[in-house]
């Protein structure tokens, strides 16, 4: 996206300002900032318990924060809401059981200020087929679906979605993900929690990662992964080594044997390999790669626990 004096002026889709929630002793989020522009695509990742779910239950105005604000499209939650700009998926409950899939979508575009087609809406979550089925007959995956169904009853500014694909097969996942893009590239705006950090990597343009209810980095994906700096040393060993040696090589993180096979995570991979060749080892199939999202995530956050500890 190209900036211009327009992106730069426009309201933005979210602000949050040192935003805090506690449950009890828990703080859930903790003086949280964050600014989301129209036409992005946000991941929003944490570990279990970061705060992910409370940062969108505050989002749409389901929780109050305890302090600092939250505005949406530069109103409050509820007001966006009411105005039809946020349509939201979230993680579980929220339908009806005894009514079918088509009546509850049909609800739910005709409680939307800029309703769509219900036969649009069942043919773009691909639930045609189960339109008459009652909802409490739906597998988990099926379920979602519907669940997506309500969130893209009309035509919100703003989609939220709260671990969409859990549940999915794969190939309705790539399904979601397609439609999901086709959303995105109408210019709506859309942020989704998830655990599965290769759909972060793929759909993402910038990635939020929460750690207890902070924010520990806001960036593209290449630049997490970048950040993570650790990066992974692969290679083929040629006749015997010396396990304890390469053990010992300088700035490893992880190191596997196995057979002939050696996998290394390295803070510094070129040092690990100057040092590898001072070993005396003649390495086949040598691969130097960066780190993937997931690890990367992995390698951040314990870092984060480490330093907390
Ligand atoms: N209703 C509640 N009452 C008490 N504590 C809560 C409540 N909801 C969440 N918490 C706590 O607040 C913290 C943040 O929870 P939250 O559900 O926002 O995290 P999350 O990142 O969505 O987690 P997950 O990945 O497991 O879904 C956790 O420690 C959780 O146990």
């Amino acid at each position: 996206m190209t900036t211009t004096a327009k992106t730069v002026t426009t309201t933005p889709v979210v602000g949050f300002d040192q935003v805090t929630k506690s449950y009890g002793d828990v703080r859930a989020v903790d003086g949280l900032t964050l600014t989301l522009h129209p036409g992005e695509t946000v991941a929003l990742l944490g570990p279990n318990g970061a705060g992910k779910s409370t940062t969108l239950d505050l989002l749409l105005g389901l929780k109050r924060p305890d302090s600092g604000t939250v505005r949406v499209f530069g109103t409050s939650p509820r007001e966006a809401i009411v105005a039809g700009r946020v349509g939201a998926m979230l993680q579980s409950g929220g339908l009806m059981e005894e009514v079918t899939v088509a009546e509850l979508v049909r609800l739910a575009c005709a409680l939307h200020p800029r309703r769509y087609e219900v036969d649009d809406v069942l043919a773009r979550a691909g639930i045609s087929k189960i339109a008459d089925r009652k909802v409490n007959k739906l597998s988990g995956g099926q379920a979602q679906r519907v669940r997506f169904a309500l969130a893209t009853a009309g035509d919100s500014d703003l989609i939220v979605l709260d671990e969409p694909t859990t549940g999915m097969d794969v190939s309705a996942r790539q399904a979601f993900w397609a439609t999901m893009r086709e959303q995105a590239d109408q210019g709506r705006t859309v942020l989704f929690a998830t655990h599965y950090l290769e759909e972060a990597d793929a759909v993402a343009d910038r990635v939020l990662v929460l750690h207890r209810g902070r924010l520990l980095t806001d960036g593209t994906a290449a630049e997490i992964k970048a950040k993570a700096g650790v990066r992974r040393v692969s290679f083929d060993l040629e006749g015997p080594v010396d396990e304890t040696a390469l053990r010992g090589l300088p700035f490893i993180t992880s190191i596997d044997i196995s057979g002939q096979t050696v996998r290394i995570q390295s803070a510094d991979a070129d040092a690990t390999v100057h040092a590898l060749y001072g070993l005396g080892v003649h390495p086949r199939n040598l691969e130097v790669t960066g780190l993937g999202l997931e690890q990367a995530f992995v390698a951040l956050t314990e870092a984060e626990e480490a330093r907390q500890s």
